[in-house]
């Protein structure tokens, strides 16, 4: 694939959830900028969701082209693209034009956005306007959102599909599920062959899951609605005080449009937490915190507090202020600073009762927070100066990580949309976690969640149950309700397409074998 890139063929690759696609993509997207450093412009990167865009650090293709939804005439397309100079230029200047999560492009935007480069580019023989794309998705998982549950039309079935991809790669292995017999059941619901015996399996999984570590799987639900009540409830059922984090919102936007562009955010407006709330980090800080990981409040600390808790080893002179002696965490160093991380304060190490902030510098409590912390480091935190003046109490979260737990200091972090031209057009300064008991099957695409619950009852489109029971790291981490094989069954059109393409594959395979 590498070779085929090089050479500037336009290339799809697929696979089914948790090949490493998107960690791929990443790869090729950072290779691609220090290619091109010189000239960072003909790289655009783009997703078909905001989510996913955010997840590669890229835009919309909605945004990237400045593409009115739902509109299709071509001409006043152009027109409208002709007064937004920056999509304009990336228009113009574009040369790898990167799509992720292409099963929810509609066919007919792909054959927009084909036509959309043949007029405002440079003439060429070359399809799409002679930009080379490099796109990736699995067509089994979210189809493209229609108008009143309309039969989708995906990007595959597009007239430019066939002339733009050059080649297409198809990842085999699967990296998310270790366990080769959870693998062989998805790969089942993929093809919409279920056996008798994956059946059993499937109904064997209704078992509740309990774990002693007060975490409880994530519940999947394909509707907002339904999460947003199931959170609330299993909040009011705990009985500690609630913190209220208010969003600090601003935004050159009028207001009509910012509020409606900050209510779309994923970060909340209010977030009301409690000690024992479980909850979902929002935002990437490196491969082992992601968006998506989930952990559990375990109180409400300083910066300054948590700061002086972080150890790199634990030193030998100074340890816990009272006899207590830490709880062990997994991973024993403080995290190294990242350029993207700058709102949390990693590797927080607490006594043994499982919440309090052990205090290795002579910081002793909020009050004396204007010293500095002798032994500590202090993670991803901000300047000292900085620390000083924040005396916010932050939420102290132990997060399930793939390599064990860790304890985080969560800080404000920074929520941006920018309009075509870059304009910061609303802005939500917020601890990046939401509450993470319950979360749509829509938001969870993209992620591996350690324990998840899912009440197959409540779907109602193809691929939702594929997206949900795939974001399952182990069989051991899924409850699965109300198992019904006509629920899991994938659109006809993908399994015929991706029979075809099997087929093909084989017989080159075939071919070249047989050369
Ligand atoms: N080559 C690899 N070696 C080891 N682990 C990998 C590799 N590729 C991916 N992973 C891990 O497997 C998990 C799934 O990867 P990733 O999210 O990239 O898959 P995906 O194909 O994009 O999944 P989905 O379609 O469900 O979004 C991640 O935890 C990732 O770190």
């Amino acid at each position: 694939m590498v070779l085929e890139i090089e050479e500037e063929k336009s290339v799809f690759f697929t696979g089914s959830a948790g090949t490493g696609k998107s960690l791929l993509l990443r790869a090729i997207i950072n290779a691609l900028h220090k290619k091109h450093a010189k000239k960072p412009d003909v790289i655009s990167v783009t997703a078909s969701t905001g989510m996913a865009a955010s997840n590669i650090g890229g835009m919309t293709i909605h945004s990237w082209g400045a593409i009115t939804p739902g509109m299709h005439n071509i001409e006043k397309l152009i027109s409208y693209v002709k007064t937004c100079r920056p999509a304009h230029q990336r228009w113009k200047n574009t040369k790898v034009l990167i799509i992720d999560e292409i099963s929810m492009v509609d066919g007919k935007l792909f054959d927009t956005l084909a036509t959309l480069a043949d007029r405002l580019r440079k003439k060429t023989d070359k399809p799409f306007g002679g930009i080379q794309l490099l796109v990736t998705g699995d067509f089994f998982q979210l189809p493209p959102v229609t108008q009143a549950r309309q039969e989708p039309i995906f990007a595959f079935e597009s007239a430019a599909w066939a002339k733009c991809i050059d080649h297409i790669v198809i990842l085999k292995e699967v990296f998310r599920q270790k366990d080769s017999h959870f693998v062989d059941l998805l790969n089942e619901m993929r093809k919409g062959t279920i056996s008798q015996q994956a059946r059993e399996t499937f109904k064997s999984l209704s078992r509740p899951l309990t774990f002693n570590d007060g975490l409880l799987p994530t519940e999947l639900f394909p509707l907002r609605t339904e999460v947003e009540k199931s959170n609330a409830s299993r909040l009011k059922s705990l009985t500690g005080t609630s913190h209220f984090f208010v969003a600090r919102d601003s935004g050159s936007a009028p207001e009509d449009k910012k509020r409606r562009l900050l209510e779309n955010m994923v970060a909340q407006g209010k977030l009301e937490l409690k000690k024992d709330a479980q909850v979902m980090l929002i935002k990437n800080m490196d491969e082992n915190l992601v968006n998506g990981s989930v952990g559990r409040v375990l109180g409400f600390y300083t910066m300054a507090l948590a700061s002086a808790s972080v150890s790199t080893p634990v030193p030998s002179s100074a340890g816990p202020s009272s006899s207590s002696k830490p709880k062990s965490t997994s991973q024993e160093t403080a995290a190294t600073s990242s350029s993207k991380a700058t709102t949390a304060i990693r590797n927080v190490q607490v006594l043994e009762d499982g919440h309090t902030p052990i205090e290795f510098s002579s910081i002793t409590s909020p009050e004396k927070e204007n010293a500095s912390p002798s032994n500590g480091t202090p993670g991803n935190a901000k300047p000292r100066s900085k620390a000083a003046k924040d005396d916010e109490l932050y939420p102290l979260v132990e997060f399930l990580t793939p390599q064990g737990k860790e304890i985080v200091l969560i800080m404000r972090d920074e929520f941006r949309v920018e309009d075509n031209e870059g304009k910061l057009l609303a802005r939500r300064v917020q601890v990046p976690l939401v509450l993470a008991w319950a979360m749509s099957i829509h938001k969870s695409q993209g992620q591996t969640i350690q324990r998840v619950k899912i009440d197959l009852g409540r779907v109602f489109e193809k691929g939702q149950s594929y997206v949900a029971l795939s974001r399952a790291a182990s069989l051991d981490g899924l409850q699965l309700l109300r198992f019904d094989p006509t629920k899991v069954a994938a659109h006809p059109k993908v399994i015929k397409w991706c029979r075809e393409l099997e087929a093909k594959e084989a017989a080159e395979a075939a071919g070249t074998a047989g050369q």
